[in-house]
């Protein structure tokens, strides 16, 4: 009854200011430029401020989570890199080694890694300890984790978007490592989405033809094994999803309720924020796509939740490099925004 309030209060999201955003756009129209010339740019700006309220808002402090977790399903042969690999990676995140860290320290982004539910003991330093369990069970032959698991997850992600919001973070990016998760991934899009595993499934970190086949012919048995309910999306974050992703779901959720504009990565990220969307329709308006994922699924659940990519350069990475690497963009916009001259200011009525 207590987690039932607590998921409820989480799904309460402020509406869109829609004065702000009203002033936003009539600033970005009389600064000295043709009208809409910034593009994406100018929605940056207006997005934003229908997000926080300010007509022009601050955005110098930044941050990436990136929610790290295994996957039961990689037993089937679902990924081109053995699980280990996450163990390897999370190590990698923790010396700042990783395209991430890398692009997060380039761009000036704040980064915490969260173990959420990998098998890797003990966690290197730096690494936030919030496992749930170590990696989910192999959705092929049953549910992922339960439900009381999948809450605990989602409860890690909402806890530190609002730690974020209490210490001052301005704009986040949600990311993840997780060897077998487009498998995960694509399956929680075909229950959200209803379309076809054909249509949803990519070949993740490099599969070959054989490969693509098996993912596919594993997908639709875990959904045939575990059948859950399209309605109720916490039923396939936690038969079919993953500890990764019901965090990042939880984050999204703590994002937009607590008005901290959320920047998804790819594939995986975005279906998290899907999720996030099914249970509040108001967690949208938060929400910016950084890139578009060369998985094929990615552009489907971007298409449903409305969102325009900023960024096409073929990446299929995850951990929230795409994100991070949008950060620009944002500090483009704002910087526009506070510093160009309007017309008035030229002697000339726009
Ligand atoms: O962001 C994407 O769209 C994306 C596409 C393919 C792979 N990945 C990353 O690769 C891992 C999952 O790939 P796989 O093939 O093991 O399912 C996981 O760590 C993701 O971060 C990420
Ligand atoms: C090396 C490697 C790095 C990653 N980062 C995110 N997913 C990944 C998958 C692999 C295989």
């Amino acid at each position: 009854m207590e987690k039932d309030q607590w998921l409820k209060g989480l799904m309460e999201i402020p509406v869109t200011d829609e004065k702000a955003e009203k002033e936003a756009r009539n600033h970005m129209d009389q600064l000295t430029k043709p009208l809409g010339a910034l593009g994406d740019l100018e929605e940056i700006v207006i997005r934003l401020a229908g997000i926080t309220g300010e007509t022009v808002p601050d955005i110098e402090r930044k941050g990436v989570a990136v929610f790290c977790g295994d996957h039961g399903v990689t037993e089937e042969g679902v990924s081109a890199y053995p699980a280990e690999v996450t163990g390897l990676m999370i190590g990698n995140f923790s010396r700042g080694k990783a395209a991430v860290t890398v692009l997060a320290r380039r761009f000036g982004a704040e980064v915490s890694v969260v173990d959420v539910g990998s098998r890797l003991e003990p966690l290197p330093e730096g690494v936030l300890d919030r496992k749930v369990r170590f990696g989910t069970a192999n959705m092929a032959r049953g549910p992922a984790m339960t439900r009381e698991e999948t809450l605990k997850a989602l409860r890690v992600g909402a806890d530190l978007a609002l730690q974020w919001k209490e210490n001052g973070i301005q704009l986040a990016a949600v990311g993840e490592m997780g060897i077998g998760n487009t498998t995960s991934a694509s399956a929680v899009a075909a229950v959200l989405t209803g379309k076809p595993v054909r249509e949803l499934t990519g070949r993740g970190t490099g599969l070959d033809d054989d490969g693509l086949e098996r993912k596919r012919e594993v997908i639709t048995r875990s959904l045939e094994v575990n059948r859950p309910d399209p309605a109720d999306p916490l039923d396939g974050l936690a038969k079919v999803g993953g500890l990764e992703i019901a965090a990042m779901t939880g984050f999204i959720l703590g994002a937009a309720r607590h008005r901290l504009p959320v920047v998804v990565d790819g594939l995986i990220s975005t279906v998290a924020a899907l999720a996030a969307v099914r249970l509040a329709p108001g967690v949208r308006a938060c929400l910016f796509a950084s890139h578009r994922s060369a998985e094929p699924a990615h552009g489907v659940l971007l298409e449903d939740l409305g969102l325009k990519p900023l960024i096409t350069a073929g990446m299929r990475l995850g951990e929230g490099s795409g994100a991070v690497l949008a950060f620009p963009l944002f500090d483009g916009a704002v910087t526009t925004a506070k510093e160009m001259a309007t017309f008035s200011e030229l002697g000339l009525n726009g």
